[in-house]
């Protein structure tokens, strides 16, 4: 399978050269040699002395950048201006903003997008809550609820740097799916606290999305938001990254010719995404999954103080193997990383089963890098999309929360989770489908369309829709 070059970075360097000592070409030389690739040149100014450029170049990290930067300062002749990232750029000041429906031009409209004529509507609400539905936002509306404790595969990091990420997740609602979404990142990690807060801002809501929450207190945090309110809550990390690796994975199942129930499993990182996974892949019919974490395999044979992996020693493993990666991984059939970069070897795939699967889906840095595993695997994915097959939660999110949305769902059950999953393989046909090409594009417009569909009918056929009539038509992009 073909790869790109998995460069992840692009800088601009504002440059003057001395036009009678420096030529273009040694500056791309000395870019080149450096690693980096010009990407884009623009001319900013020009004198008989001196020309200065703007370069943009792609480099693979910030360790590349600085080696760059570096090789172009020591050619005499050569002033570097300024370098900005153009990743950070787009975050000065945040990404997201709120915008209202209607200007307020007159005094009349004041008087009734404002007090006193917003006072009736308010008295509308009061007597009838479920008017919150038509008069409020809350039908479109979701919380992207953090507290900042495993964000990417980054870790504990904290509120503050978890928003980037919930801003980044808000845009994904509203781009693809037209949900308005807020970022609600928590300064705490009390599972408690987190509980209220929740209970508490959810009258604004029609839904909310618990984000980048470490294992295991999500678990209960998500298990009492969903008893104890009556919208839907769902955990992307767990159920999101669970609908899409099955959907990825009942693709690639049929490029290599086997059957969910004979394949061996193993997942690493036994937290939210990893038990998840696991859950789906025995509901739908997956019967031998190991699941190894920084000890090794979950067996039998071992007392866990987490409950979490007590209960999944159980249900998996079903040979008890013990021992760590290298060894459990043997005649493995598919390898799903919900873990940390760069814990499967080369020699760990080479000791799976024929026409290896290896879904490396840590982010950002994924457990094997793609080009090392490529020679020896007949499909592999990683959750970046800077590589083929991108296996993100991104694909599940949008969709499943527009159809909850739509149906005015009181939860999303397993249900509309297989629902989705199965909706968002099926926009690979079968013609498409090849070893680069399991999974669609998050930019494919069908995937919202099918997995709205796909939740409603499911929704209703478990009685959780709450609208009366089932809402007809598609998801069209256009803000509801
Ligand atoms: N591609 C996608 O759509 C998604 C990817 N992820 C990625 O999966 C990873 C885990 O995320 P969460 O489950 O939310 O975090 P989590 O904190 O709930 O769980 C992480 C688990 O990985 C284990 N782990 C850490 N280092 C390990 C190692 N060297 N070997 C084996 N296990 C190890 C931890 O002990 C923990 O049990 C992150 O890198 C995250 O970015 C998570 C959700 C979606
Ligand atoms: C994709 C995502 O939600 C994560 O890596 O945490
Ligand atoms: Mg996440």
């Amino acid at each position: 399978m073909a790869l790109p070059s998995g460069a992840t970075m692009n800088i601009t360097i504002r440059l003057q050269y001395e036009k009678d000592h420096v030529s273009f070409s040694d500056i791309a030389a000395a870019i080149g040699k450096a690693g980096g690739d010009i990407v884009g040149i623009d001319v900013i100014s020009s004198s008989k002395v001196h020309t200065v450029r703007d370069i943009t170049v792609s480099a693979l990290d910030t360790k590349q950048c600085d080696l760059i930067i570096a090789a172009l300062k020591k050619i005499q002749g050569v002033k570097i201006i300024h370098v900005s990232d153009r990743t950070f750029w787009m975050h000065i000041g945040g990404k997201i903003e709120t915008n209202s429906k209607f200007p307020i031009k007159t005094r009349d409209d004041l008087s009734r997008v404002y007090t006193p004529g917003v006072a009736r509507v308010c008295k509308a609400i009061a007597e009838d809550p479920k008017k919150a539905y038509s008069l409020t936002i809350k039908r479109n509306t979701v919380a992207v609820i953090s507290d900042g404790t495993a964000v990417l595969g980054l870790g504990n990091i904290g509120p503050y740097a978890a928003m980037p990420v919930m801003e980044g997740k808000a845009m994904l609602f509203k781009q693809f799916a037209g949900v308005d979404a807020f970022p609600i990142c928590l300064d705490t990690k009390d599972t408690e606290e987190i509980i209220q807060i929740v209970k508490a801002i959810a009258p604004a809501f029609g839904g909310i999305n618990l984000e980048d929450i470490s294992a295991p207190h999500c678990f209960e945090i998500e298990r009492r938001l969903k008893e104890e309110l009556d919208i839907p809550v769902f955990h992307d990390d767990q159920h999101g990254t669970a609908v899409v690796l099955l959907a990825g994975l009942l693709n690639a199942l049929k490029i290599v010719g086997k059957k969910l129930e004979d394949i061996k499993v193993v997942v690493t990182g036994i937290g939210a995404a990893g038990i998840a996974c696991t859950k789906i892949l025995l509901a739908a019919g997956v019967r031998n999954i190991i699941g190894v974490d920084r000890h090794g395999a979950i067996h039998r044979d071992e007392k866990y103080d987490n409950p979490y992996w007590q209960e999944y020693a159980q249900i998996t493993n079903p040979d008890n193997e013990k021992g760590s990666l290298s060894e459990v991984i043997a005649g493995a059939d598919v390898f799903i990383g919900v873990s940390a970069p760069g814990i499967l070897k080369v020699d760990d795939v080479k000791k799976m089963a024929k026409d290896p699967i290896v879904f490396a889906m840590a982010n950002p840095v994924p457990e094997i890098d793609p080009e090392l595993a490529e020679p020896y695997v007949r499909v592999m994915a990683t959750g970046r999309s800077d590589y083929p097959n991108q296996i993100n939660n991104v694909l599940c999110f949008p969709g499943i929360f527009r159809g909850a949305l739509d149906c005015r769902a009181k939860e999303i059950n397993e249900e509309m989770k297989l629902a989705a999953a199965k909706a968002i393989a099926s926009v690979v046909t079968d013609d498409e489908l090849s070893e680069t090409y399991i999974i669609p594009s998050v930019f494919n417009n069908k995937v919202v369309e099918r997995v709205r569909q796909a939740v409603i009918e499911a929704a209703y056929r478990t009685g959780v829709a709450r609208k009366d009539n089932i809402p007809l038509g598609g998801y069209s992009g256009e803000q509801r």
